[in-house]
């Protein structure tokens, strides 16, 4: 494991925590928070904001990230030989329970859905969420519908390949692997892609959102599960940093989070599922949630729509309904690799 650390707000502090430690003798260690996460740079930067929304609002707390490569990071081949979505979260996850770090700030769409969270663990609270969308860059500034017949599309993601296949038969996906930046780099050494799929949100995080060409509208590229949503996950015993990263968690976020996690939960999906939802508060504060499980090949779709006042009755009666369409016959086909 390949640590680093950033000081975050301990220098400007030091005098004030010298001055403390007389008083406050042996509780120096309550006032530091370490934040652990994957060291690619939209992680850092995930983490970043954690650390400066939680020294905003707790500015006795000094909060210190420390980064780590996970295999996901290092592993470039099929993701389904490391046995999913776990390989950017594992070693996070022993960090946090063996005591190295005390926060863990992941991408909801990257925490595994088919599972719990790791025995010992709660995930805590989720930040506001960010903007949903896929979208395309190209270099020459197209939007998806613009692009030529037999433009190759790098993505790995089953679900984008699907809805590319439903709506734009004509796009050829190409896999890539890798984090944000080096798909970017892979874009513009431009042998083999002439576009890419991205999430908004993350090439907003790495500071890239002017590589932007055409944000997708939800309705033709439904999202991931978790789309831009941050979560805090934390030791389940740990209760002062758990309400330290309550102070952060953003309701709304929460209860469109668990509709659609639940959802991903009954249909045991996982990231070789073309499974594609979003769940949104109406205005009259009712929750929507709409979801589709597609075939590769975009030939057969099932779509689901339903409103209700409890998450947890949506996400079920959402799964309920696509398995009733025979959704299990799409999520068993065999993937590549995979066990
Ligand atoms: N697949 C990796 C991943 N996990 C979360 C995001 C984006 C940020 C988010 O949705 O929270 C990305 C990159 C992408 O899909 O372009």
């Amino acid at each position: 494991m390949v640590w680093s650390t950033t000081p975050g707000r301990l220098s400007h502090l030091a005098a004030d925590t010298r001055a403390q430690r007389s008083t406050l003798a042996g509780m120096s260690d309550s006032r530091l928070l370490r934040i652990g996460t994957r060291n690619s740079p939209m992680a850092l930067a995930q983490a970043e904001r954690v650390r400066a929304m939680l020294a905003d609002r707790h500015p006795d707390v000094t909060v210190e990230v420390r980064s780590m490569s996970t295999s996901g990071d290092r592993w470039l081949g099929d993701l389904a030989v490391l046995g999913g979505k776990g390989a950017f979260t594992k070693e996070v996850d022993a960090a946090l329970l063996n005591g190295d770090v005390d926060l863990a700030v992941h991408c909801v769409k990257d925490v595994p859905g088919d599972r719990p969270a790791p025995a010992g663990t709660v995930l805590a609270a989720y930040l506001a969420r960010d903007d949903v969308r896929d979208c395309l860059v190209h270099p020459g500034g197209l939007r998806i519908e613009q692009l030529p017949a037999g433009a190759r599309v790098g993505t790995s993601a089953v679900r984008r390949v699907a809805q590319l296949a439903l709506h734009w038969p004509d796009l050829v996906p190409v896999p890539i692997r890798g984090n944000a930046n080096s798909r970017l780099a892979k874009l513009d050494a431009g042998e083999a892609y002439d576009a890419l799929l991205l999430a908004v949100s993350g090439l907003q995080r790495i500071g890239q959102a002017d590589r932007i060409t055409h944000p997708i509208d939800v309705d033709s590229m439904i999202p991931a599960v978790g789309s831009g949503t941050l979560v805090l996950q934390c030791r389940d015993d740990d209760t002062r940093t758990r309400d330290l990263a309550a102070s952060l968690n953003d309701p709304r976020t929460w209860r469109e989070t668990m509709a659609e996690r639940t959802m991903l939960h009954i249909l045991q999906g996982n990231c070789h599922s073309p499974i594609a939802a979003l769940a949104r508060t109406e205005p009259d504060g009712r929750l929507g949630l709409r979801a589709r499980v597609i075939s590769l090949d975009g030939k057969t779709v099932l779509d689901v729509h339903e409103w209700a006042a409890d998450p947890i009755t949506l996400g079920t009666s959402v799964a309920a309904a696509l398995l009733r369409q025979g959704a299990r016959e799409l999520l068993d086909l065999p993937t590549h690799g995979s066990a």
